[in-house]
């Protein structure tokens, strides 16, 4: 497989539902949590691009451009950007959409670096 098959294969996308567990006192998605989602779905990705394992290095800039009501769907996509010699990049993009109409917009965006890494945790190639 060319890495630019393994990019479209390793696509990764996760659905949520935005309920008051995961929210804030301003009844939207807690920016933590939203991380978190981000850092696993950027995991996943970096993990079925390479079938090893890896860990995140690093989490570049994370714009928040819309907050995520409660009540709401959020889809995170991940993408494999960036083929290192150990190190991957992945984009996270998170989408909200309305339970109950088409409504689908953009809303938090972020870049994380996974290494491979082998049993003893040292970085091994990616591919
Ligand atoms: C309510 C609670 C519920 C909890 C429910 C949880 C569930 C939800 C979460 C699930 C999500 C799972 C996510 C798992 C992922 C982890 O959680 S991993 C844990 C956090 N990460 C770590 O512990 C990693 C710690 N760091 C390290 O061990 C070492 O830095 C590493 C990664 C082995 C790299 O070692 P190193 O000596 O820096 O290696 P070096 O050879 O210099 O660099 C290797 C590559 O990394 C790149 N690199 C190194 N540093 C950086 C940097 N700062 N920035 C960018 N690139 C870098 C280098 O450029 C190089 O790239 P290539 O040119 O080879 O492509």
């Amino acid at each position: 497989m060319d890495i630019e098959e393994r990019i479209q294969q390793s696509e990764t996308r996760i659905f949520k539902a935005v309920f008051p567990n995961t929210t804030n006192h301003y009844d939207t998605l807690f920016g933590g949590m939203a991380m978190q989602l981000m850092d696993e779905v950027a995991f996943i990705a970096a993990t079925r691009f390479s079938r090893r394992r890896v860990v995140t290095v690093s989490s570049d800039r994370i714009d928040f451009n819309k907050s995520i009501p409660a009540g709401t769907i959020i889809e995170l996509v991940a993408r494999v950007i960036h083929v290192g010699n150990t190190s991957l990049k992945v984009s996270v993009d998170i989408y909200i959409e309305e339970m109950y109409s088409e409504f689908r917009e953009k809303a938090i965006t972020g870049t994380f670096t996974l290494v491979a890494v082998d049993e003893h945790k040292n970085p091994v190639k990616v591919i």
